[in-house]
Parts: C-alpha cells; structure tokens; sequence
C-alpha cells in the first residue's frame, strides 16, 4: 500500500516537473495586464493571451501568430512566424481594406451591395494573380489606420495617397499613379478661382470629407474660407453642382472624374495641381515577404501596361 503511495506521489511529481519546463520554455513576451495565471500581450492591436510567472508572460507562439496575422509552422525545432503572405496563400483568401466611398478607385453600390472601381478591379486581379479569393472589408478614411492596425484586413486598396505620416505606422507599396490636390468647382466659377487665395476667401465654402488627405490639406492652408464637413465624400460633388458649397479641393483624379460626367462642374488647376502625390496600397509593417511581393505585383502590373487599361476604363 504504502509503495503504491510513493509511486504515485514520484508521478505526478514527475508529471509536475514536466509540465513546469514545458511551459518555462514557451515563448516569452512582456505582458502589460493580467496577473496572477493569465496574462495578455498586445501585438499590432491585436491581443495574444498566455500565462504569467514571476512577472514575465509566456505567450503560445500559435497565439502570437494569430494576434499578427500570420501562420506558425515548427521546422528543426525552430518556431517559424511565417509571412502574411503563406498565411493568404494557405487560406485561399485576401482581405482588402476599402473605404467604396472614392470614385472612381473605390465605389460602394448599397442596391447591388457590391464594390467597382480601379481599385476594385486591381484587387481582384490581385486575388487572381494570387491564386485566391478576394475578400473586401468596409473601412473609413477616419478608421484607416485603426482598423489595419487591428487586423481587419491584409492590405488596403482605394486611392490610398502615400504619406509620410502614414508610413510611420504602416507600409506602403511601390506607387502606381500620380496626382495633386486640385478645386472641383462650378463651370460658371471657372474665371473666379484661379488659384487657392481666390478660393480662401471669407465667402466661399469648400466642402470635405473627414479622416484624409483632404482635410488634412484644408486645415493647412485654409485659413478665411468656411470650411463645411460632409460625412460622405460622395455627397460633395453635387453639392458643389448644387451650390450648396463652392469648391471641393481634391485629387485631381477625382475632380477630373466628376467634371467629365456632370456638365455643371468644372476641374480647375489639375495641370497646376496645390500639391504632388502618388496612390500606393496600404500593408502591415514588418513583413518584408508580403510587401516585397506586393511590390513585384504592382511593377508588374505597370510593365504589362495593366494599370494603363485601369486608366483607360476608369479614369478618362
Ligand atoms: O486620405 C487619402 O489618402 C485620400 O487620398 C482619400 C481622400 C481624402 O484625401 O480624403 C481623397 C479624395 C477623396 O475625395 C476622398 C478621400
């Protein structure tokens, strides 16, 4: 009786000491909250959970690898956080971040409940060339940087202007078109702004939309001007043909999209445009095997002349 005692006790202790250097020898990262056996890591918004010992975490390396995006194989006894870009291809799916608010790059039709534009189609030759399904993802010029940080989708695809700022916290491709800021105005105004004093002016208006590189522009370098704030961006061309503001200040892209279909607008300054910018699509940081890829997809979509048909079908 007393033998069969101690050849348990000698096993679970056994057991015990096994499970202690199982998970002493987990991956480890710092945690920022929970205690006690649980904690939790924040990795690029998203949250990875694990436990706590002596104030160090000890995260699965399968939950670091979901929290990032990304797959996790094991190859001669090395962990490997694989590229978004296997994860994609194992997954047969890519999720595109667009706002469908952007004609032409990016429109959302709410009866069809579908998405067209440059963009759009890009993506999905994107999807094709990727051998996979493409999956879009609402998102808002506001919540853009958010909602990638959150994981919401792969990369985002939408008339994205490249910027400094932004690539402080993501990663954007190689460009693939050029634009500047220019005015959308009346056709009857075409003789009165000739140049941005002319439209900062106390009794002019501008509409913008928020959250981009619009508005970001107007707070600049409008200082007199009423500046009125329209939630969606596809309004604000025809309150401009309707004279309920006076200039949309825009890609020029855009402006020239709107004056070529409404005979009420005119784009103004597009070949002396305020500013000089390119589109690039939007990624994670630091995953160079998915964005190198990217950018070998967008040269070669440029050398097949791809993006010059896109042109041809959406912007002309
Ligand atoms: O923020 C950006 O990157 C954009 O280029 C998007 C942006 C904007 O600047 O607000 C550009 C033009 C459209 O009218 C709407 C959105």
């Amino acid at each position: 009786m007393l033998k069969r005692r101690i050849v348990t006790l000698i096993t679970v202790l056994f057991i015990l000491c096994g499970g202690l250097w199982a998970w002493g020898s987990l991956p480890q990262a710092k945690a920022f909250k929970g205690g006690g056996d649980t904690a939790t890591v924040e990795l690029d918004g998203q949250t990875a959970g694990g436990l706590e010992k002596n104030g160090t975490a000890y995260i699965p390396v399968d939950e670091v690898g979901k929290a990032l995006g990304r797959n996790v194989s094991k190859k001669d006894g090395k962990y490997l956080i694989q590229s978004r870009l296997d994860r994609i291809l194992k997954k047969g799916v890519i999720r595109v971040g667009t706002t469908g608010d952007y004609r032409p790059f990016t429109y959302y039709d709410p009866e069809s409940k579908t998405y067209e534009g440059y963009d759009i189609d890009a993506a999905k030759r994107l999807g094709k060339d990727l051998g996979v399904k493409v999956e879009f993802v609402k998102t808002s010029w506001p919540t853009l940087m958010e909602d990638l940080r959150h994981n919401k989708f792969d990369i985002a695809m939408g008339g994205i202007s490249r910027s400094l700022d932004r690539e402080k916290k993501a990663h954007f491709s190689k460009p693939y078109i050029d634009f500047g800021k220019s005015p959308l105005i009346r056709k009857e105004d075409k003789d009165k702004y000739k140049s941005l004093s002319d439209i900062d002016q106390p009794d002019v208006t501008i509409g913008v939309n928020p959250g981009g590189t619009n508005e970001k522009f107007v707070k600049e370098h409008i200082k007199q001007a009423k500046v009125k704030v329209v939630q969606d961006n596809l309004d604000i061309p025809k309150m401009v043909a309707e004279g309920k503001v006076d200039v949309m200040i825009t890609d020029s892209v855009e402006a020239r999209y709107y004056a070529s279909r409404d005979p009420r607008l005119y784009a103004a300054l597009t070949d002396h445009t305020f500013t000089k910018s390119q589109k690039g699509y939007l990624m994670h940081r630091g995953d160079p095997d998915f964005q190198n890829w990217i950018d070998l997809w967008v040269a070669e979509m440029k050398l097949q002349g791809e993006f010059d048909k896109l042109e041809a079908k959406w912007l002309e």
